[in-house]
């Protein structure tokens, strides 16, 4: 068998996603029966300080890598001129993806950014004009989109299991009074930052709303038939204001090609309550946090929806057996392997984009969370809404 091919990552930030992100590629992928890729990290930066990068390496890449060796930057300029960089994880707050993945693209280097990908839909189009004029892979790193129990709840629908979809509602709710939760320059609520609900969490409850009744289209019948924004409220945090409960309704054309009616999707998110208080306590009290109605059954899934790992299909006919099932996660894994699997594979057969997260479906999503602060009057600091590039924002 072929040794597996090397994929030369270089991550951009040293704060909490990055640490789990480069835990979980660094584990073993034929663990997973992934044999035709491994992934390595050959470079880290940070923007606070070169003794943050080689504090990240020695705790988090010298225990596991020994081969290649990984360089430490005090600056993402000088990762992205790195040669022995093949593709870039960017992990820096929402507000900066825009000027983060500009400057990696400007060096010609490929990106996967974090979600939310960018602060407004003009920014993402711009992204991706770039990547694709410079014929460079980019993708935005919706991981829950990876995970076998996703794509297992998108081939149920896609197999007519359900029926023709009716209606779908997703909670992303994590249950933290934000005053006691997060200080006032805190990512989750600090403007400067893009903070929120909806960019944080609101983009996950959109997902599942966008992966059950959109991506389950053909690529021709998504072009044609673009979901509408019906009504969106928000509620404000009292010291920032920004969103700390969210509620958008959305309609789609059809969620089946010989779809009859049009579909509905009810998208929350919120900081204050849960989306389930009883989690943990045992699948008696437990409430699922996505229901997907169908004409003929319903899906729901259960645990926080950027992560699920249960769902249970129940047919309308009593006749037929109910589908529960669990997931889980190879030892030590968070999950974000799939996603860095998916780019991987997709960059070395020379892909521009990722079949499970398209350009065009998450500018849509942009599109439709610009829509909503629309309505609901939410507007971020300019010098991080706009599309200029090179702009230096606020702190660094
Ligand atoms: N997929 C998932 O499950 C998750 C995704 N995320 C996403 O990851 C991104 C980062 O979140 P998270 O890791 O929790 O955030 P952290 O605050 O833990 O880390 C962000 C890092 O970004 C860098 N950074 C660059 N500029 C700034 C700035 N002005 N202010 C603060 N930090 C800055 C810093 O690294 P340095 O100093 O080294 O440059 C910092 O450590 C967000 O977009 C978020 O949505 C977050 C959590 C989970
Ligand atoms: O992506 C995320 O998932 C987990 C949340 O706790 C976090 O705030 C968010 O960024």
């Amino acid at each position: 068998m072929a040794a597996p091919k090397q994929v030369r990552w270089g991550m951009m930030a040293t704060g909490g996603i990055v640490r789990t992100f480069a835990k979980d590629i660094l584990l073993d992928p034929s663990t997973r029966n992934v044999v035709d890729i491994k992934h390595v990290i050959t470079a880290v930066a940070s923007s606070s300080s070169l003794s943050s990068a080689q504090k990240f390496i020695s705790e988090v890449v010298a225990p596991v890598q020994s081969t290649p060796s990984c360089t430490p930057y005090g600056s993402y300029e000088d990762l992205v001129k790195d040669p022995n960089v093949d593709i870039i994880y960017i992990g820096t707050p929402h507000s900066h993806h825009f000027q983060n993945a500009m400057l990696a693209l400007q060096h010609n280097k490929p990106v996967l950014c974090e979600k939310a990908l960018t602060v407004n839909a003009a920014q993402a189009k711009k992204l991706y004009q770039t990547a694709k004029e410079k014929g460079l892979f980019f993708m935005e790193a919706v991981w829950t989109r990876y995970f076998p129990i996703s794509k297992t709840i998108r081939k149920h629908i896609m197999d007519n299991d359900i029926g023709e979809v009716v209606r779908v509602s997703s909670d992303m709710s994590i249950g933290a009074v934000p005053e006691d939760s997060f200080a006032v320059d805190h990512r989750m609520v600090n403007l400067d930052l893009a903070g929120g609900c909806l960019l944080d969490l609101g983009v996950y409850s959109l997902t599942w709303a966008f992966q059950t009744l959109y991506h389950t289209l053909s690529p021709s019948l998504r072009e044609q038939d673009r979901p509408k924004v019906v009504g969106a409220t928000m509620t404000f945090e009292p010291r920032t204001h920004a969103d700390e409960s969210t509620i958008i309704l959305l309609e789609f054309p059809k969620s089946t090609p010989s779809g009859k009616t049009k579909a509905h999707a009810v998208a929350t998110t919120a900081m204050r309550v849960s989306d389930d208080p009883a989690r943990g306590r045992g699948p008696e009290v437990e409430v699922p946090t996505v229901r997907v109605q169908g004409e003929k059954g319903e899906i729901q899934v259960w645990g926080p929806i950027y992560r699920p790992t249960r769902y249970r299909l129940v047919p309308k006919d009593k006749g037929q057996e109910v589908i529960d099932k669990t997931f889980t996660f190879e030892a030590g894994a968070h999950g974000m392997m799939y996603e860095a699997d998916a780019a991987a594979k997709a960059w070395l057969e020379g892909k521009l984009e990722s079949e499970s997260m398209t350009w065009q479906e998450s500018i849509l999503i942009m599109e439709v969370m610009d829509e909503v602060r629309r309505k609901a009057g939410l507007k971020y600091p300019d010098d991080i809404e706009t599309t200029e590039y090179p702009v230096k924002l606020k702190g660094r």
